[in-house]
C-alpha cells in the first residue's frame, strides 16, 4: 500500500493567500491533541477552526474533492464524512512551534473514526525554516512537501511530526476524513 500520497496543486497560492486572510481575522484558540489534552512539550501551535471562519465555505468543498480523489485512487478505504472542523495552525519560530511524532487516531468519540488525515502547506516555503512535516510509514522518515498549497495525504495510523519552526511562521491546513473502524 502507498502511505503517503502528495497532491502538489490542492490549492492555488493564491487560495492559500486568500484562506491566510480569513484566518487573520478570526480568534485563534491555543492547539490541542486530540481529546483536548494540552501538552505543550508535544505541540506548541494556534489553531483556528475553519467552521468558525466567515467566507472559507468554498475550502470544505475543494477539501471534500481533494481527499475524494486521492482515496479513490490510493487509499480505496471506507470513508463516510468530514466529522470534525478542518483547523489551520500556525507555527511560530517565537514560540519554537513543532509537533512531536504522533499518530491521529485517538481514543475519543471522532477521533477514533479518523482513517485519512490532509495537510495542506499554507504557507510559501521560502517565509520560515524549519517546521517540517515528516511522515514515518515504516522504517524511514518521509518529508512531505512543502509548496504552498500541496497537500499530504495519508492514514490517520502514520506515525507523523512537525519539526521546530526556526524562523518566521508557518501555516497548515489539517483535516480528518472519518468512517468505520479498519478492519
Ligand atoms: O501542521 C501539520 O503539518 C501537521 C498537523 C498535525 O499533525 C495534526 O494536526 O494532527
Ligand atoms: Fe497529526
Amino acid at each position: 500500500m502507498i502511505a503517503v500520497h502528495t497532491d502538489p496543486l490542492a490549492f492555488s497560492a493564491t487560495e492559500c493567500i486568500e484562506i491566510l486572510g480569513l484566518v487573520a481575522s478570526a480568534p485563534t484558540q491555543d492547539a490541542g491533541l486530540v481529546r483536548q489534552q494540552r501538552d505543550h512539550n508535544l505541540r506548541r501551535a494556534d489553531l483556528v477552526w475553519l467552521d468558525d471562519v466567515p467566507g472559507a465555505d468554498w475550502v470544505m468543498g475543494r477539501i471534500i474533492e481533494v481527499v475524494r480523489r486521492a482515496n479513490a485512487s490510493v487509499f480505496m478505504f471506507d470513508i463516510n464524512a468530514f466529522e470534525e472542523s478542518p483547523q489551520v495552525a500556525c507555527y511560530d519560530a517565537a514560540r519554537e512551534g513543532h509537533f512531536d511524532w504522533h499518530s491521529d487516531i485517538g481514543a475519543g468519540p471522532l477521533a477514533a473514526r479518523r482513517k485519512l488525515t490532509m495537510v495542506v502547506q499554507l504557507s510559501d516555503p521560502s517565509t520560515y525554516s524549519g517546521g517540517e512535516l515528516q511522515l514515518m510509514p515504516g522504517a524511514g522518515i518521509i518529508p512531505a512537501r512543502s509548496e504552498q498549497g500541496a497537500a499530504t495525504v495519508f492514514p490517520g495510523f502514520v506515525l507523523h511530526r512537525v519539526t521546530p519552526v526556526t524562523s518566521g511562521m508557518r501555516y497548515s491546513l489539517t483535516v480528518w476524513a472519518h468512517g468505520p473502524a479498519f478492519r
